[in-house]
């Protein structure tokens, strides 16, 4: 019923939906009415009616159901769907309105089996998975939605209509507090919400718990150097402690070290929270040990929110952000260092340097050196 609800034709007319359909141009939006309208020259490749196309959007009150089960999907759409499909991120949104996001799949079917409607019609059983098919008549196309019966919802066609392209790239108005973490509670409430499921979130909380105490006085100076993997951070780090008789922390601090490999398994919002809660442990520690001598902190803050704001916004870097957006500032409640460097090489140098380390890479590490644009973000 809830799902039926919230995609409901009232609500329905007012969601615009973005389609990441080509990572070098924009998405494209589409919204739906009652009108038929013949579509724009981008949008009639999407819709080119030699396949069979489908969209699923998850949606849940409970927003660590709803980003596991979001994962799961696409996980399981890239094993199970034949090779001719093609599989697009998509969203459902209200421009310009945060967290209004929800975000889903458009599915192009261009094989002759009926395997993705099949999978698609297990995912439907799913409470929190809506899922549509686009059909044509004519010039024009129109959105049903599927029940979970695999029948049509029985409403007024909905058509598909060009829409006008959003300020904001839509991946950008869910990032607070789902992928970048402004204040520590923030990032706290998701792992105290999913203890249920992932036990040694407990354990986390304990540790923030017993580390935090954050006041920090006129100590000696702070100084964060930041960079991509092999750009030199832990040379440059350790020579500074030694020059300048440092303290030398890193974020995530050693104490979190053990779980990492459990927080990196999971959905964006599970595995940041960590990392953001990370940052508040590492600045208790940099509160500390600021009293005593100078402090070099290996990552922080800037690692945390540039992962984070990279994963999360699909397509081009025109989407991110626009600079001097809210999503940079810095959390109101974080330890401040005096000083952050953020050390560049070129992706020559670094492919170099990482092929003579010859060590495993982190899943993201891999991505960061076969993505150029994951980079570049
Ligand atoms: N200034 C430099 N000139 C040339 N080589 C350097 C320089 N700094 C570091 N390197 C070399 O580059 C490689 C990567 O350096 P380092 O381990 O310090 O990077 P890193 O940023 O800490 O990497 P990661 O984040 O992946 O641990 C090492 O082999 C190191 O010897
Ligand atoms: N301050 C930090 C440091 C790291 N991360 C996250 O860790 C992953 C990559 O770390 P490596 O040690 O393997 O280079 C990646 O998921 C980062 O998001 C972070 O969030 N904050």
């Amino acid at each position: 019923m809830l799902k039926r609800a919230m995609f409901r034709c009232g609500q329905l007319c007012s969601r615009v939906f973005a389609v990441e359909f080509d990572l070098r141009t924009e998405p494209l939006y589409f919204t739906l009415s009652s009108n038929p309208q013949v579509l724009h020259h981008a949008h009639q490749q999407l819709f080119a009616d030699d396949k069979k196309l489908f969209s699923l959007h998850v949606h849940s009150d409970n927003r660590i159901e709803k980003a596991q089960t979001h994962a799961e999907i696409k996980h399981k759409l890239s094993l199970t769907l034949p090779r001719d499909c093609d599989v697009f991120e998509a969203y459902s949104f209200i421009p310009d309105v945060k967290n209004s996001v929800v975000k889903g799949f458009f599915i192009r079917d261009k094989s002759t089996t009926t395997l993705a409607e099949d999978v698609l019609k297990t995912l439907q059983e799913s409470k929190s998975v809506c899922v549509f098919s686009y059909k044509r008549e004519g010039q024009y196309y129109w959105q049903e939605m599927l029940t979970t019966c695999n029948q049509v919802e029985e409403s007024v066609r909905q058509y598909i209509t060009p829409a006008a392209a959003a300020e904001h790239h839509p991946s950008t108005l869910n990032i607070r507090n789902s992928d970048v973490f402004y204040c520590m509670h923030e990032a706290y409430e998701v792992l105290q919400e999913c203890t249920d499921i992932i036990p040694e979130s407990k354990e986390v909380l304990k540790l923030v718990d017993e580390q935090l105490e954050t006041s920090r006085g006129d100590g000696f100076p702070v100084i964060v150097i930041e960079g991509l993997d092999a750009t030199g951070k832990t040379t440059l780090t350790e020579a500074l402690r030694e020059s300048l008789n440092a303290t030398l922390l890193k974020s995530p601090p050693q104490c979190l070290a053990s779980f990492r490999q459990r927080f990196d398994s999971e959905p964006p919002l599970i595995r940041r929270a960590f990392y953001a809660l990370g940052n508040y442990i590492t600045a208790a520690h940099i509160g500390k040990e600021s009293l005593r001598a100078p402090v070099i902190v290996d990552r922080y803050w800037h690692s945390t929110a540039a992962y984070a704001i990279a994963t999360a916004v699909g397509g081009r870097v025109e989407n991110l952000p626009k600079p001097g957006s809210e999503l940079y500032q810095w959390p109101e409640d974080l330890l401040k260092p005096n000083l952050v460097l953020l050390l560049t090489v070129s992706p020559e140098e670094r492919l170099r340097r990482l092929r003579d380390r010859g060590q495993d890479k982190t899943v993201e590490e891999a991505e960061l050196e076969i993505n150029q644009l994951f980079r570049l973000k």
